[in-house]
């Protein structure tokens, strides 16, 4: 999908990332029609939220299942075709080629898309470098943004940092999808690589990814609510 084509109110992407199927029903109700796209990540798939994935699809969300799966080929084409049948929208892989490889050919004739992990934006240069690699951050994101091109993936999730520099080289044939997205004024928590909403948007960033500054709000709705405003504003 081209980045004209995303809805506005489609671009933001809260992650319930919350303890359990309740927490997350009652957060999707209390936020309402203010988010259309959710996403599962770790700690709501593996305290029995994947069957949330059908439940939400099937109510008219958008879902994002970020599982960021990294195994043997035949382990990750395998685990891509279970997850196409939940209706979801997008997936996460790492952007390791065989991986990249792996997942595209299994999810090939089904609606699910492909996002390779460039760079986890937790990570800085020092990170990188303590993991072994030589790489620094802007340099990792590139070239895996540019293999993942080449074996065809749909998407790539980086910091928002990245996302001009990324423009230039995948065109808009691929989705940008950042998490680091910090409202002005909102704790860091854990994220080394951050902006804001309306920057991230500037930067050409098609979808935004929120957790804490919304889900841990007093009033999560609200939160989401400046969060879309911010959103329409950057766009224009
Ligand atoms: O590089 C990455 C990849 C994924 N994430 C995920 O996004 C959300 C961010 O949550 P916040 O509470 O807004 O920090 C979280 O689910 C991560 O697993 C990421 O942060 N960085």
């Amino acid at each position: 999908m081209q980045p004209a084509d995303i809805a506005p109110k489609d671009r933001l992407i809260v992650a319930l990332d919350l303890p359990g199927v309740t927490e997350a029903e009652a957060m999707v109700a209390r936020l309402g029609d203010s988010v259309s796209f959710y996403k599962i990540g770790y700690q709501l798939a593996y305290a029995g939220g994947l069957p949330l994935v059908q439940q939400l699809a099937k109510s008219g969300k958008k879902v994002f299942v970020d599982l960021k799966l990294h195994d043997i080929g035949n382990t990750v084409a395998r685990g891509v075709e279970s997850v196409a049948k939940l209706g979801a929208t997008f997936l996460t892989v790492h952007a390791y080629p065989q991986t990249m490889k792996a997942a595209v050919e299994a999810r090939s004739g089904s609606g699910l898309k492909i996002l390779a992990v460039t760079v986890l934006t937790s990570y800085d240069d020092g990170d990188l470098h303590a993991a072994g690699y030589r790489l620094n951050v802007s340099d990792l994101v590139e070239a895996r943004a540019q293999q993942a091109q080449v074996l065809g993936v749909d998407g790539l999730v980086s910091s928002p940092e990245e996302a001009a520099a990324l423009r230039k080289i995948v065109g808009h044939q691929m989705n940008l999808v950042t998490p680091g997205i910090r409202p002005a004024g909102a704790a860091t928590g854990d994220q080394k690589r951050i902006m804001t909403p309306a920057r991230a948007i500037a930067a050409g960033a098609d979808y935004l990814v929120v957790g804490r500054p919304i889900t841990e709000a007093a009033d999560p709705r609200l939160a989401a609510d400046a969060v879309q405003a911010e959103i329409k504003q950057a766009l224009g």
